[in-house]
């Protein structure tokens, strides 16, 4: 298992809150915790920021983390990501930030301390742009979006 700096910026976690943990051995995501001072509505359509009371320091540019919807929030109750996808860069040391919003069509209670979406360390590639007059060609070349068909 890989190592993770990690900040604790609000007191609860650690004491009143675990800290973000895998729910099984085989999970991906580590859940965040909504760090509200009191809980909040999220109206339908609305979209808030959301403290998670941690801050992580990934270090290695060869990583990043996700910051990705509970499924059983985004499909029960609609309430997904701001950004549909948080991406947290190696070298960010701020606080973890979620960008709750309430797609659906009833407002939604968020509980304080409540998991509201997870946290996921993934590989990264950097890459600099080779630049090139012609590629070598390719079966599909510049075919996209639905060149293949749909059966
Ligand atoms: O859901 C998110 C997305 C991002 N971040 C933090 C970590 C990330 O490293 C930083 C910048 O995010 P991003 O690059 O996606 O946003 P930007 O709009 O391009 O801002 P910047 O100009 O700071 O890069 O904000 C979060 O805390 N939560
Ligand atoms: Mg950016």
């Amino acid at each position: 298992m890989h190592s993770l700096q990690a900040k604790i910026l609000d007191p609860r976690i650690g004491s009143e809150f675990p800290l973000p943990q895998y729910a099984t051995p085989g999970s991906a995501g580590l859940d965040l915790r909504a760090m509200l001072k009191e809980e909040v509505v999220l109206e339908p359509g609305q979209t808030l920021l959301i403290p998670t009371g941690l801050s992580i320091y990934i270090a290695d540019p060869g990583l990043a983390a996700l910051i990705l919807p509970r499924s059983g929030l985004g499909h029960k109750h609609g309430v997904v990501l701001g950004n549909l996808v948080g991406l947290i860069d190696s070298d960010y040391q701020g606080e973890l930030m979620v960008s709750c919003w309430n797609r659906g069509q009833t407002a939604f209670r968020i509980a304080v301390g409540e998991r509201i979406a997870q946290l996921v360390l993934v590989p990264v590639v950097q890459a600099h742009f080779e630049l090139v007059d012609e590629f070598h060609e390719s079966e599909r070349g510049a075919g996209g979006f639905g060149h293949t068909g749909s059966h």
